[in-house]
C-alpha cells in the first residue's frame, strides 16, 4: 500500500473559508503563503471585515468553500451599525470593511493593497505594554521582517531585541517626548514637536503610527508638520498615550492629519480630548477646522460622537434660531461636518434651497443624556500654552 499523498497547498488568491476566534466558519481569501516545519501557514484576510483582522494561520482552520456563509454570521454582519460594529475593542473587533476604503479610488485602493497586504512587524514593546500591530508598516529594511520591534517610548528609537533595548535605555536618561510642553493639567501633558526640528522622533513616530492606521502615507517627509503628543505622567516620566498631526500650512483647512491612541488607552476618552484639542488650536488661530481625509472606520465614530456632542450642546444652550455658519464660527467645526452631522441625527431638512435646522429641546435631551452620565476627559483652555505657527518669529538664520 502507498503512503497517502499530502494534499496540495492553498493557491494565492484562492476563496475559502476559516474558522473565526469564536468558532464559527468566515468566508476569507488567501493572501500570502509560507512554509513551516509542520506544513504550510496561510496570511487570510476575512471577506467584508477590516484588514485589521488579517492574520496568519494553521492549515487546519482552513476548510474548502462547500456551502454559502452561515446564516447566522451573516445575519449578525448584516445587524451591525457602524458605532455598534467597532464595540468591541479592535483587533478583535468585527469592524467591517473600513470607510476610508469608500473614499479611495479603486485603483488607489488596489495599489494601496497590493503593496500592504502582509503585515510585516507582528508586535511592539512600548514602554510596559506589548502591543500587536493591526497593518504594514515601511520600517528600514534591517527591520522589516522582525516579528517584535523595541521601543524607548520616550524618544521612539527602534532596536530588534529586548536587550537591546535594556541597553539602550542604560545610556539613556529622557523621560518624556522633545519639544515643547504646551499644556498640562493633572496628570495629561501634551508636546508640540516640530517635523522639521526633531525629525527622527517624528519620523519614527508616523512609522509606529501606520501600524494602526492603514490609509496613511507620512512616513518620512514630516518637516511640514506639527506632531502633538498626549502623555500621561507619574514619577517615571510621561509616558505617550495618543497623538495627532497637523500641517503647519493647509489650504484645505485641515486642521489634523493623522490621529492615534495607543491600542491600551483606547476607549478611555483620549481620541474625544486631542480632537477637541486640535479644533482648541483652531480657535486660537482664527480658522475653522477639519480632519484630514479619508477617515478611518474608527476615526469617523470619534469624530461623529465629537461633532454631534458639540453641536447639540451648543443648540441646547442657544436660544432662537441658529444658522450653520453661526453654528460653525462658535465650535470651529467646517460647515460640510456640520450639515453632514446634522443629517445623520435627523436635525436638519432642505427646505426652498437652504438648510433648516429642526430640533426640539427633548431631542437634544435624548442624545445628550448618555453624554452627560459619563466623565469624559476635557480640554481646560486655559491650561493651553500655545502660539500660532503662522504668528511665530522665523528663526534668525546665523
Ligand atoms: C484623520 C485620521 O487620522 S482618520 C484615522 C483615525 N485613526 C485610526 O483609525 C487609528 C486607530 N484608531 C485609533 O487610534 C482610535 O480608535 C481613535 C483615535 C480613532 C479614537 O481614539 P479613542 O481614544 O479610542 O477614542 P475615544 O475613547 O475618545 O472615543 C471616541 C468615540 O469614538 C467611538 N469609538 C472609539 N473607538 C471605538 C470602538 N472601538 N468601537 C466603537 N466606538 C468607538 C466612541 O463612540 C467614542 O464615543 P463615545 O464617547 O460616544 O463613546
Amino acid at each position: 500500500m502507498s503512503a497517502p499523498s499530502s494534499p496540495q497547498p492553498y493557491q494565492l488568491g484562492q476563496r475559502l473559508r476559516c474558522v473565526w476566534r469564536d468558532g464559527e466558519l468566515r468566508d476569507c481569501e488567501i493572501i500570502e503563503r509560507r512554509s513551516t516545519d509542520d506544513g504550510f501557514q496561510y496570511y487570510v484576510h476575512y471577506s467584508g471585515f477590516n484588514r485589521r483582522l488579517d492574520e496568519w494561520v494553521g492549515s487546519e482552520r482552513i476548510k474548502p468553500l462547500e456551502a454559502p456563509a452561515s446564516r447566522t454570521v451573516r445575519e449578525k454582519k448584516r445587524k451591525l451599525d457602524p458605532a455598534v460594529k467597532a464595540q468591541t475593542p479592535p483587533p478583535s473587533a468585527n469592524a467591517h470593511d473600513d470607510s476610508a476604503a469608500g473614499e479611495l479610488d479603486a485603483a488607489t485602493q488596489r495599489e494601496h493593497e497590493a503593496a500592504t497586504r502582509v503585515k510585516n512587524i507582528n508586535k511592539i514593546v512600548l514602554g510596559k505594554w506589548e502591543i500587536n500591530t493591526w497593518y504594514f508598516s515601511p520600517f528600514p529594511k534591517d527591520y522589516a521582517d522582525c516579528d517584535t520591534l523595541y521601543f524607548c517610548e520616550f524618544d521612539l528609537h527602534f532596536v530588534k531585541s529586548h536587550a537591546a533595548l535594556e541597553r539602550y535605555l542604560r545610556r539613556n536618561d529622557v523621560a518624556h517626548p522633545p519639544g515643547d510642553e504646551i499644556y498640562r493639567c493633572a496628570n495629561i501633558s501634551v508636546f508640540e514637536i516640530d517635523g522639521a526640528v526633531c525629525k527622527t522622533y517624528c519620523q519614527n513616530l508616523c512609522l509606529l503610527a501606520k501600524l494602526f492606521l492603514d490609509h496613511k502615507t507620512l512616513y518620512y517627509d514630516v518637516d511640514p508638520f506639527l506632531f502633538y503628543v498626549m502623555t500621561e505622567c507619574d514619577d517615571h516620566g510621561c509616558h505617550p498615550v495618543a497623538y495627532f498631526s497637523k500641517e503647519k500650512r493647509s489650504a484645505e483647512e485641515y486642521n489634523l492629519a493623522c490621529i492615534l491612541t495607543l491600542p491600551p488607552y483606547q476607549r478611555k476618552g483620549y481620541g474625544r480630548f486631542l480632537i477637541a484639542f486640535s479644533y482648541e488650536l483652531s480657535r486660537k488661530e482664527g480658522k475653522v477646522g477639519t480632519p484630514e481625509r479619508p477617515l478611518s472606520d474608527l476615526g469617523m465614530v470619534s469624530y461623529r460622537s465629537y461633532w454631534s456632542y458639540v453641536l447639540l450642546s451648543i443648540l441646547q444652550s442657544h436660544r432662537g434660531a441658529i444658522s450653520i455658519k453661526q453654528l460653525s464660527e462658535m465650535s470651529a467645526i467646517k460647515m460640510d461636518d456640520i450639515v453632514s452631522t446634522l443629517h445623520a441625527l435627523s436635525l436638519i431638512k432642505y427646505w426652498k434651497g437652504q438648510h433648516m435646522i429642526s430640533v426640539s429641546p427633548r431631542i437634544i435631551q435624548e442624545h445628550l443624556s448618555a453624554e452627560t452620565s459619563r466623565n469624559a476627559l476635557q480640554v481646560d483652555a486655559s491650561k493651553l500654552q500655545w502660539i500660532p505657527h503662522h504668528l511665530r518669529e522665523a528663526p534668525r538664520s546665523t
